[in-house]
Parts: C-alpha cells; structure tokens; sequence
C-alpha cells in the first residue's frame, strides 16, 4: 500500500461520521482532497461545508457542494482534516500546507474534530516535523529571533504567502514534550498570528490510513 492509499483509507473511514444533510468542516492538503472527492463519489448530501482554505473551496465547488461562510453556521458538529504529526494524545503539527489559521478557526468552532493521516504521522513526540507559524509579514525577523530563544531554527517559507496575506516561519529543532505550553508560550508573542500546534484543542479522533486497513486511535 502506498503513503497515498494509505491517506486514502483513513479519509474513507472518516466518511462514517459525516451525518447526511448537515454542515460539516473541511481540512486542507492531500488526505482531506481524498475525503473531499470520496464525499462526492459515494454521494453524500450535505446541506454546506465550511472551507478550511481557498484551494479547499474550489474543490469542493467543483464537486458541486455549497460554500458557507463560518459566521454564518453557527457551531459545527464535524471537522474532517489531515495533520504533519500527531502524537498519542492527539495533540497535532498543522501547516505544512499553510492553511493553519483557517483551520485552527473550524477546529475551534466544531463539536468532533476528527484527523486522517497516514500512519507515518503518529510519533512519539511532536517536532521532528518543522512547527509551521502564521506570522505578519513585518514582525518575520522579530518571531524569528524569539524562536531562537525557545531553541528552535526558523526559517521563512520562501515564495508563499497564506490565504491571510501573512508569511510562514517552519521552525525545526523543536521537541516538543509539552505541546500545550508551547503553544501557549508561542501564541504570546506579537506578530505570530497563528501557531500550527493544535493542543489546547487536539484532534478527538485520529484515522490512520495502514497496510492492515484503518484504526481509530483516541486519546
Ligand atoms: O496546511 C495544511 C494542513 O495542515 C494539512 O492538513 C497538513 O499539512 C497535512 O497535509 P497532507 O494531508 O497533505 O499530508
């Protein structure tokens, strides 16, 4: 099985906690496409979609579903996305893609979050995986220089700018034993407009896409 299907499983088993004809969150990246075409390939009537991204708006368009704004929803029941890494409590690494800050809105505004991955994704610590930031573009150098102070080593994501208009610092070297601190710590910071750790409000499911089939993993 390649890293691919294995992506593809995990957005497959996702499909059983979408609930016909409601309005459900959408991710961004490759394992979130799969859940996306699959929705529209098994038919799933919904009554609109909150889009974790651009690229994830016109995909979903493209399949014929409706585009919600988030402030016109009210709470969502379900968010289905994909992660960099995630540890066994769930707590995740998000951004490599850049949609962050959109997703870390639809997460916060939903009842089950629930993250498909392959399951290269689950590790034992978070961090081997570059901690994607969302930063205003004239604060780079600031956030860049307080990262080295946490001990980690930014760098800027050339030739990308987010959804938002903002920049994006990776910053590896980080081993990240306590992810809600850190996130925390990090959030403090001026400039930084978002944090790609999802800790204060990790995944409540984790999908992994494997060799054997899916499995669910909870905290
Ligand atoms: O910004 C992108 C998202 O956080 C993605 O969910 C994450 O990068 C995982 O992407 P993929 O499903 O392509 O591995």
């Amino acid at each position: 099985m390649t890293q691919d299907e294995m992506k593809r499983a995990a957005a497959e088993a996702a499909l059983a906690y979408v609930e016909e004809k409601t309005v459900i969150g959408v991710g961004t990246g490759s394992t979130a496409n799969h859940f996306i075409d699959l929705l529209a390939e098994k038919r799933i009537p919904l009554e609109g979609t909150v889009a974790s991204s651009v690229a994830t708006a016109e995909r979903l368009k493209g399949h014929g579903y409706k585009i919600l704004e988030l402030n016109q929803t009210g709470p969502l029941s379900l968010y289905v996305d994909g992660a960099d890494e995630s540890d066994p409590r769930l707590n995740l690494i998000k951004g490599g893609g850049g949609a962050l800050t959109r997703e870390k809105i639809v997460a916060a505004a939903s009842d089950k979050f629930v993250c498909i991955a392959d399951e290269s994704k689950l590790v034992d610590v978070l961090g081997d995986f570059p901690l994607p930031i969302e930063v205003i573009p004239m604060a780079q150098s600031y956030v860049a220089r307080e990262m080295v102070k946490l001990g980690g080593n930014p760098s800027l994501r050339l030739d990308y700018i987010t959804d938002n208009g903002n920049i994006i610092l990776d910053v590896s070297g980080l081993h990240i034993v306590d992810p809600v601190t850190l996130e925390r710590e990090i959030n403090q910071i001026t400039g930084v407009v978002t944090v790609g750790l999802f800790a204060a409000r990790p995944a409540d499911v984790l999908i992994l896409g494997a060799p054997g089939g899916a499995q669910v993993v909870t905290a």
